[in-house]
């Protein structure tokens, strides 16, 4: 079977690592949805400004596209990407139907205290308020697993590969 992922959280909760380690765990590409951001959002976060629905769309297209490539190339792949909100599940659900989201879910204090540990990203831990308030958690009908954050990387990329053992028996 080839997984065709979104690892996704708010920032800080570790989806470019856990992305990064899935798609060597499952042998698949990866892409961070950090490097398709257009400059202005870049630059928007930077200057500790949230970014908004109208800055997040061109953007959602971009992941949609990879995950749309990597679905007709059948090659399965990790794509890390916040996607927050619902709709931005739909909007790339709509690119790839048969993506699965993996939320990285956590409390404020861990996140913060990683934030903090990662001097010279762009993303402001100022920004965190706005990330919380904005996350939409899974809801039933989405195909998603929620993995908690609060456990070392190999543990977290095998709690997802024993959740998806499970689904298969
Ligand atoms: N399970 C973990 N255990 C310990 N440290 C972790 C874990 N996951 C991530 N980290 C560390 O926490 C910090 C944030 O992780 P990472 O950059 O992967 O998050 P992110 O969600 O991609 O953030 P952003 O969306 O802002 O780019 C990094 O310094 C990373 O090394
Ligand atoms: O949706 C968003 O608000 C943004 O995309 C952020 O989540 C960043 O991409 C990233 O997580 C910060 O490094």
């Amino acid at each position: 079977m080839s997984h065709l992922l979104v690892v996704m959280g708010v920032s800080g909760s570790g989806k470019s690592t856990i992305g990064a380690a899935l798609s060597q765990r499952l042998r698949v590409p990866f892409a961070d949805a950090d490097d398709l951001h257009p400059e202005a959002n870049v630059a928007k976060m930077a200057r500790g400004e949230p970014l908004d629905d109208s800055d997040r769309w061109p953007w959602l297209e971009a992941v949609g596209r990879w995950l749309a490539d990597r679905a007709a190339a059948g090659t399965g792949g990790v794509m890390s990407c916040s996607a927050l909100k619902r709709s931005y599940r739909d909007q790339l659900r709509h690119h790839a139907s048969e993506t699965t989201f993996v939320l990285l879910e956590g409390g404020r204090d861990i996140i913060e205290r990683r934030q903090a540990s990662r001097p010279g990203h762009f993303m402001p831990p100022s920004l965190l308020t706005s990330q919380f308030s904005t996350l939409e958690p899974l809801e039933p009908d989405e195909d998603g697993v929620v993995l908690e954050v609060d456990q070392g990387v190999d543990a977290i990329v095998q709690a997802y590969v024993d959740t998806m053992d499970r689904r298969e028996r």
